[in-house]
């Protein structure tokens, strides 16, 4: 059992991957247990989000309009997320920032819809490998959190999760030593704190980039690292179970 600060979440992120027949062998291998003391989400593309039904693992979507119900095409909007009972929803991924151009303002935007809907948004920050090469990492983050409490105002903000991931760490297999994340995300909570110590003091702060089965534990151990968002090793549920077994 993790005794220390906050209740700990580990997020997967299917990102562009998975199939109905993955979800139903994903229920069925994931191990239920981890549900009674920890907070676990799945965020599956959004066309496998009713495949997960049937099972007990709160469900999540990658993204969200920041417009209501209407003439977007190929958007969904935060109404549909609440019909489909999502309990969270990332924002602001690097792969959207990247992909499809959003800016720190938009992801703002997206998260105060959820908000306002009832919705966790679990909203990403971190920064590229040139950034981190600069010596500029904590104000390429803060500025991109800037946007985020700027616009919504802190007592709104005691559901929204953050990730912090190192653009140069996900998916490639090099993770973040467990000091490198944790100063980073000591950062984070002091920027939050500027603002609202209570707040700092109980927002999730999760890390993202090559979370594995055997660094998991140590990462976690961080004292400001309250769990993870997990890309990869979250299509295989063996992997993901073990995972969640480091914030058990
Ligand atoms: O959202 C998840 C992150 O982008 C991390 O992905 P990864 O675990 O495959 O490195």
């Amino acid at each position: 059992m993790n005794i220390n600060k906050r209740k700990l979440l580990v997020a997967g992120n299917w990102k562009m991957n998975g199939t109905r027949s993955l979800v139903k062998e994903f229920i069925k291998d994931f191990d239920t247990k981890f549900l009674s003391s920890m907070d676990v989400a799945l965020c599956p593309p959004s066309i496998l989000i009713a495949e997960f039904s049937e099972g007990r693992i709160p469900v999540g979507a990658q993204d969200v309009s920041a417009c209501d119900n209407g003439a977007h095409t190929g958007d969904l909007s935060v109404s549909m997320l609440n019909d489909f009972e999502c309990k969270y929803c990332i924002v602001g991924h690097s792969e959207r920032r990247d992909d499809h151009g959003e800016s720190s303002e938009l992801v703002a935007e997206k998260a105060a819809k959820l908000i306002e809907a009832g919705i966790t948004p679990i909203i990403c920050c971190g920064e590229p490998l040139s950034v981190r090469e600069a010596g500029k990492v904590n104000e390429y983050v803060e500025a991109q959190l800037k946007a985020v409490f700027d616009r919504i105002p802190v007592s709104q903000l005691g559901d929204a999760v953050i990730a912090y991931e190192p653009i140069w760490a996900i998916g490639t297999g090099v993770t973040a030593s467990p000091q490198e994340a944790q100063d980073v995300h000591a950062f984070i909570r002091q920027f939050i704190a500027s603002y609202d110590g209570k707040l700092a003091d109980s927002m999730q702060i999760l890390y993202g980039g090559s979370v594995k089965p055997d660094n998991a534990k140590e990462l976690f151990g961080q004292a400001d690292i309250d769990g993870g968002l997990i890309g990869g090793a979250s299509l295989k549920a063996k992997d993901f179970n073990a995972i969640c077994q480091a914030a058990y």
